[in-house]
């Protein structure tokens, strides 16, 4: 592939003409952005100020000022490159390809929203099948100012005399490949290739995977489908929202921009461990934990470990009640029970059923105790008071007892006996591995906790609903106050009138706000990313949030690095979708360069031989460097390196990938040295700095101008799969790749750097 493609072949001269020439028109797109925003902005301080009204007028002013809020949200985050490409067909027609869709006052399209049917040929017209398009325009914007052109001439005949050329479309895509990372993903609107265009515009229902190579674009692209599934299917998606899963925080973070510059708002981002909310995962546990954490058995061990909670006393319950004493027998305690879980309810909701019943027992023996003849009326009472009683309530409590899925999972691992009833199909050295006493919540439980709230349901809790009402009306006042902050009108408006418009008016609580709030939340789509990270446990989770299983999958089986993760996605995915998922491959790098892939091949020679790598789209003509010290030099080595790299990448980022038993140290002594470097990746800042200083399991998904890999060989040896953490090291670079080490480079990176001293 090319290495050094020119913005285009044609003289700087035409090329000076063409950039002018597009200056007017691009003007004039922004100038009504500009009134687009206006006319939006003094309409919604105009619904502000009114009030009252007749029932169906209020709600249709709320339509309406929701409608507005998203217009203005999305008219305020499209400035940057508003409009990127031309399409011209053949017979003169032409289209202007943006980020939005934009029409004049008498409904003349002036800019094609990207997504649109009619904005296909610009990502998939080729020169082989160009259909009626003759040119396809490249354009490159600063601010609002047209910087260059750059075309792809599919029919030189049809052009008008003057303005052919056999330009090509990878200036802009080169230009953004090359350019200084930020710490932030940025969108690829304008230089989405084919390959990708057939993934984001792949049909909405069913199973996707999307299975690429390290820098293919998969995650780009994925968010990419986001974008687009929401704008084709608004309908059906905006009220479900769209989920995105991500395997960490600051992963999350460095992707977060992407769908807001797209115009998108509906979508939330999560990691697994935060699906379940309420629970914040913070401990750490052994690899070998979190595999039979992970693994699918523990479904049946939690169900178990409910039923186990639902007890018959061995012996008769005798319970002092009004100085009489009533008699609960274990025939009773047992026909209960099997009412209660014939009631197919979850164990909190059975528990009910099972309450109730015995109560009647009681009453009925309390009514003949005390030589009454009671009705249904005077026995429902007598069922009240009794249920009051401490005898009877603690006997009910240790027969049935309410449970949260924290209490469950806590429980069941503080009690080896519990343990070992529940996961008889687990070995004595597995549910060893599971004791736990007060330690924090690990993500591996997350799962474990999703599926006990699904077995539980909610705990009866008579104040539940009134704390509900109160949290609800908190955060629309909330929602309220950032919403004003965001919209930034110029007209003023009190924040108490428009938080009170919005108490009592659910449906205009953000999808987001309420989705990331309800455990139970069905997504309209849910897109998980780096998926080859997930555990068994972890998808039966992740599946619950997309019952209609429309679902994009994406990641790399070679970058596995979870123990619990997948081996292949048939394995992952049979077991749910039996033979209903499709899969799409990527296969160009749009990140790594030539070298440095080269130098990563033999990391994915060790994983699998039969693994091909994805191609490079470009080479730097810079080797990888390998740095060969004294042990005791390792660190001063680093250091030094380290601020090299930083000089080298200007206001671009550097990474220092090294063994986590080494973390704290190196970055002490980096941080001391070099300004501006971040330790703590889980804090989401950490990819503001210029030098970050991370684990290989902190890498994931991430890029950087520069990246440091400190010791390899050791962290070949702190992993059982060394191997796959090497290539994800490697692959993070976008254009310098540089190797620290003290004995000898592992086999698989023999030859494949310079060493430089
Ligand atoms: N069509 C494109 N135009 C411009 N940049 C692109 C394009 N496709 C991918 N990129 C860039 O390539 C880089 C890699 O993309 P991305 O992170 O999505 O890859 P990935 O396949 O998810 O990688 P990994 O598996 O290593 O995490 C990103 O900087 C992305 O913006």
């Amino acid at each position: 592939m090319d290495t050094d493609v020119t913005l285009s072949n044609r003289p700087a001269g035409a090329q000076d003409d063409a950039v002018r020439a597009e200056q007017p028109y691009i003007s004039r797109l922004y100038e009504r952005l500009d009134l687009l925003r206006e006319r939006t902005a003094a309409r919604l301080a105009e619904l502000y100020k009114q009030r009252g009204g007749t029932h169906q007028a209020v709600w249709d002013r709320e339509a309406f000022v929701a409608r507005d809020v998203e217009r203005l949200e999305r008219l305020g985050t499209v400035d940057r490159g508003l409009c990127f490409g031309r399409l011209d067909f053949d017979g003169r027609a032409t289209s202007y390809i943006g980020r939005i869709g934009l029409s004049d006052d008498d409904y003349e399209t002036m800019l094609v929203d990207w997504r649109a049917p009619a904005a296909e040929p610009f990502y998939r017209a080729t020169a082989a099948a160009p259909g009626d398009l003759v040119r396809r325009r490249h354009i490159q914007t600063r601010r609002r100012e047209v910087l260059a052109v750059d075309d792809e001439v599919f029919d030189q005949d049809a052009l008008p005399a003057g303005s052919a050329g056999t330009l090509r479309g990878e200036a802009a895509l080169l230009a953004s490949l090359t350019a200084n990372r930020t710490g932030r993903m940025s969108d690829i609107v304008a230089t989405i290739q084919a390959e990708q265009d057939r993934i984001i515009r792949s049909p909405l229902a069913g199973v996707l995977v999307v299975q690429g190579g390290p820098g293919t674009g998969k995650t780009v692209a994925a968010l990419h489908r986001a974008a687009y599934l929401l704008y084709t299917h608004r309908d059906r998606l905006s009220e479900k929202g769209v989920l995105v899963v991500g395997p960490n925080r600051t992963f999350l973070h460095y992707i977060d921009q992407v769908l807001p510059s797209l115009g998108e708002t509906g979508v939330v981002l999560s990691t697994v461990g935060q699906l379940v909310p309420g629970v914040e995962p913070t401990g750490a546990e052994p690899d070998e934990t979190a595999v039979v954490k992970g693994d699918p058995r523990m479904a049946e061990v939690i169900a178990t470990a409910v039923r186990d909670r639902q007890r018959v006393p061995r012996e008769e319950q005798v319970l002092r009640v009004d100085r009489t004493e009533l008699v609960l027998d274990a025939a009773t305690c047992r026909s209960a029970r099997t009412k209660a879980r014939r009631s197919r309810r979850p164990h909190n909701a059975a528990r009910r059923v099972f309450v109730r019943t015995l109560l009647d027992e009681l009453a009925e023996q309390h009514a003949r105790r005390l030589g009454e003849v009671i009705d249904e009326e005077d026995l429902a009472e007598l069922r009240g008071e009794l249920q009051s009683e401490p005898d009877v309530a603690a006997v009910m409590d240790e027969l049935w007892p309410s449970l949260t899925p924290q209490q469950l999972v806590a429980d069941l691992f503080a009690d080896p006996k519990r343990l070992a009833a529940a996961a008889r199909r687990l070995d004595p050295a597995e549910r060893e591995l599971l004791a736990r006493d007060d330690a924090a919540w690990t993500p591996a439980d997350v799962p474990l906790l999703d599926e006990a709230a699904e077995a539980l349901g909610p705990v009866d809790d008579p104040d539940a609903a009134a704390r509900a009402e109160r949290e609800r009306e908190e955060a629309e006042v909330r929602y309220a106050q950032e919403l004003l902050d965001q919209l930034d009108l110029d007209v003023p408006v009190d924040p108490a009138l428009v938080a009170e418009r919005y108490r009592g008016s659910p449906t205009h609580r953000s999808v987001v706000d309420r989705a990331s709030a309800d455990r139970e939340w069905s997504y309209g789509h849910v897109i998980v990313d780096e998926a080859q990270e997930l555990s068994p446990m972890a998808w039966r989770m992740v599946m619950r949030r997309a019952p209609g299983r429309s679902m994009t999958v994406v990641g790399d089986i070679a970058q596995t690095g979870a123990a619990a993760g997948a081996r292949s996605w048939g394995q992952v995915l049979e077991p749910f979708v039996p033979g209903r998922w499709r899969q799409e491959t990527l296969t160009v790098n749009y990140r790594t360069p030539t070298e440095v892939m080269d130098a990563a091949a033999g990391a994915l020679r060790a994983i699998d031989p039969d693994l091909v790598p994805p191609e490079s789209v470009r080479s730097t003509g810079r080797s990888p460097a390998a740095v060969r010290v004294e042990p005791d030099g390792l660190t001063g080595a680093v250091v030094e390196l380290a601020t090299e790299e930083a000089d080298a990448v200007a206001s671009g980022r550097v990474a220092v990938i090294v063994p986590a038993a080494r973390l704290n140290e190196l970055h002490a002594a980096i941080a001391a040295d070099v300004p501006a470097t971040v330790s703590r990746v889980e804090n989401p800042e950490a990819l503001d700095a210029t030098v970050t200083v991370l684990t290989v399991g902190q890498v994931k998904g991430l890029e950087f101008d520069s990246v440091l890999v400190v010791e390899p060989a050791e962290m070949l040896r702190e992993s059982s799969h060394g191997a796959t953490d090497l290539y994800v090291a490697l692959t993070r670079p976008t254009q310098r790749l540089g190797l620290a080490h003290t004995g000898d480079l592992p086999d698989m990176l023999q030859g494949a750097a310079v060493e430089r001293r």
